[in-house]
């Protein structure tokens, strides 16, 4: 298979190493339980951008068909999970390339959010937007002091689409929910563990993996498939609306990202993440 060729495979400790080429993502793989750490590794933010989401997508895959006992997101920056999405992706796009980002996104989503094995997110760093729609595709969240996680998106004059939603009201009751999303809300963790968007705090990145590792754990003595079908059936309408409207959710965001009022706004909150990243 394609993707095989574009790994390579170390040996750490009793740890097998899976990185892409690129090595926008590693997957390691703990011989003793069996679960796989599927860490993000694009400096500066972990901004989701094509190159980042397809190796997510490969990484994904190559974790069901390993038949991995569990899978564990997190990322290599000390401070930030991810930034969500590339803006510059996003601002200014290249027509092609835009189609085959957002179609990505969707790829992603729909294998995470899908995924057969138990999942947990390590969130070791700030997790706006893009960044939480990852961790709340997750079915655990560990996250670590005095960051900030939630979907953003109104803040930056754009609005979260339904699959978005989906994931955040799999986690969220209703009305914390809406409004969150209305107010475009950022989470301290304190908040999060609070409103029940995260499960756990831990002071470490190693802890909350362990932490992770444990909530996985708990299935060991569940029959795999039975635990599979039933996530499966709890996720399936959503994942099903996704599927069926696959192509009008790109045209969708096709249009608005194109809107002259949109494009000027994340001009600006370009430059403004730019001067604030100088001062
Ligand atoms: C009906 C509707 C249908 C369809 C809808 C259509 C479209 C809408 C859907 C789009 C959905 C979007 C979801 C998203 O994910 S949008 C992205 C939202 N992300 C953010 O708002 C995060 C912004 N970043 C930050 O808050 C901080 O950077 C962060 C807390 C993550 C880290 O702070 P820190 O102080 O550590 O770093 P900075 O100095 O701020 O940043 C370092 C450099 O990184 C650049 N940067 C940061 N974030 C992004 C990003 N998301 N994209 C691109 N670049 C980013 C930042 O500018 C700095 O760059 P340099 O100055 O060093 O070049």
């Amino acid at each position: 298979m394609l993707r095989s060729s574009l790994l390579t495979l170390t040996r750490i400790g009793s740890n097998r190493l899976m990185s892409t080429a690129a090595k926008l993502t590693t997957v390691e793989v703990n011989d003793k339980t069996g679960i796989a750490t599927l860490t993000m590794c694009r400096p500066p933010v972990n901004g989701l951008n094509l190159e980042l989401l397809k190796d997510l997508s490969q990484s994904i895959d190559e974790i069901e068909s390993n038949k991995s006992r569990g899978l564990i997101l997190t990322s290599s920056n000390p401070t930030i999970f991810s930034a969500g999405l590339d803006i510059l992706e996003m601002y200014k796009p290249d027509k092609e390339r835009i189609r085959a980002f957002w179609t990505s996104l969707q790829d992603v989503w729909l294998a995470l959010y899908g995924s057969s094995v138990p999942t947990a997110a390590a969130i070791n760093g700030h997790s706006p937007a893009g960044g939480c729609l990852l961790a709340t595709s997750c079915e655990y969240r560990v996250m670590l002091p005095k960051f900030t996680i939630g979907l953003n998106e109104t803040q930056l004059g754009i609005v979260a689409p339904k699959w978005f939603m989906s994931s955040f009201l799999s986690v969220l009751p209703r009305r914390i929910a809406e409004r969150a999303l209305n107010q475009g809300r950022m989470f301290t963790t304190e908040e999060a563990l609070q409103v029940g968007l995260i499960d756990e705090v831990a002071n470490t990145k190693e802890e909350a993996i362990e932490k992770c590792s444990a909530f996985i754990g708990s299935f060991a003595k569940v029959n795999p498939l039975a635990r599979a079908l039933t996530k499966q059936q709890f996720r399936a309408a959503d994942l099903q609306q996704l599927e069926n409207e696959r192509v009008q959710d790109l045209e969708k965001f096709l249009f608005f990202v194109n809107q002259p009022a949109v494009q000027k706004g994340l001009g600006l909150y370009l430059e403004s993440l730019k001067k604030k990243a100088k001062n």
